[in-house]
């Protein structure tokens, strides 16, 4: 079963579609992450799943009911979803504890105490229920807000960019911390982010959005190694495009040499692109190589070597010990891998 299942959502503003018939399922306790550029429709999506937005067009069923569709349209307090959204910072003039009681309305005095320290000790905040939030840091105030949005026992929980403002010393230890909550309760989560770090930390499965729609699911392996189109390749990671010809067998001519292909193949089209990241590069030395190192550089496991190619700068790594010799000429060769093939 399905916790969220989106179809065919539309969501124009002002006549320009900024969701595009998109698709979505995420399945019962599945972090999934909505991962793409600046401006792609990522907080719209979200915002039409908590019923901040109606979209024109699509269903949107959150568990077994159906919150969107055509006459209907459940208001976002009836959606059981809990938002954590980066502009919903928490009150400040409310104490920790009142803001995670916040949204507890319906329920007696007694259980609200009992729930409110049930998610203190969940967020381990138990000793802060009577600070304010400018007497925490930014970690313990992104744990107090998700200990308000778990508060109400929500099906699904909407973070958006939860980790922004939280310093990069401590976002990936926070990230961890709330990855595991989120997994102890049950719940599921749609979290969106730009950064593809965060995602592939935080999620199941990523969702890459392009211009309103999804153009890949998966998780996160999956995605990185069998990209579907280029938009998912550049995304996920950096690399140059080789012009490529098939030659058989699952193997590729290039101007570097044969490669050959972990995996089958569709031979249907001769000429095309094979995507390539720095992983499936190795530089090594010969009597005849051209290939210019712009700068070595020893980071303690291996050395990384920058080299230009097709006008993008690329980093190759070696083993610490197996280094380069710079005096003497280098070459390039792609190693087997799973070649992704663009006609
Ligand atoms: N209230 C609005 N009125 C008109 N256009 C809007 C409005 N809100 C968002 N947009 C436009 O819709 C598009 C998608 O916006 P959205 O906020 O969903 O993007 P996003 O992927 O979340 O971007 P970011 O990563 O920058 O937050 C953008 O082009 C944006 O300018």
């Amino acid at each position: 079963m399905y916790s969220l299942a989106i179809e065919s959502l539309q969501y124009s503003y002002d006549g320009h579609a900024v969701i595009d018939n998109l698709d979505l399922q995420v399945k019962e306790n599945e972090i999934v992450c909505l991962l793409g550029a600046s401006g792609c429709g990522k907080t719209t999506t979200l915002k039409a799943i908590a019923g901040l937005i109606r979209p024109q067009q699509g269903i949107i069923k959150i568990g077994q009911k159906q919150v969107n569709g055509e006459n209907i349209f459940l208001a976002p307090q009836h959606r059981n979803v809990g938002m954590m959204f980066q502009d919903y910072a928490l009150f400040p003039h409310l104490t920790v504890a009142q803001n995670v009681a916040f949204g507890l309305g319906k329920l007696s005095r007694a259980e609200k105490q009992s729930r409110v320290s049930e998610m203190l000790e969940l967020v381990h905040l138990g000793a802060y229920a009577a600070r304010f939030p400018h007497e925490l840091s930014g970690g313990q105030q992104q744990r107090v807000a998700i200990a308000r949005a778990l508060a109400y026992r929500p099906s699904l929980l909407l973070l958006d960019e939860p980790f922004s403002n939280i310093d990069a010393q401590v976002r990936f230890q926070l990230i961890s911390d709330i990855r595991s909550i989120i997994k102890d309760q049950k719940v599921s989560a749609i979290f969106v982010s730009h950064s593809k770090d965060e995602a592939f930390a935080f999620s199941d499965r990523l969702a890459i959005m392009h211009k309103g729609q999804i153009a890949q699911l998966g998780c996160p392996t999956e995605l990185f190694h069998q990209p579907k189109n280029q938009v998912v390749a550049e995304f996920l990671g950096q690399g140059i495009y080789l012009d490529a010809t098939h030659a058989g067998n699952g193997a590729f001519s290039t101007q570097f040499g044969q490669v050959n292909s972990l995996t089958q193949q569709n031979d249907a089209e001769d000429k095309g692109k094979i995507f390539v990241r720095p992983s499936h590069i190795e530089l090594y030395n010969t009597d005849h190589g051209a290939i210019q190192v712009n700068q070595e550089r020893f980071v303690g496991t291996e050395y990384l070597y920058a080299i230009e190619l097709q006008g993008q700068q690329l980093e190759i790594a070696k083993p610490a010990d197996k280094p380069l010799d710079l005096s003497k000429p280098i070459s390039l060769k792609i190693k087997p891998h799973a070649v992704n093939f663009f006609s």
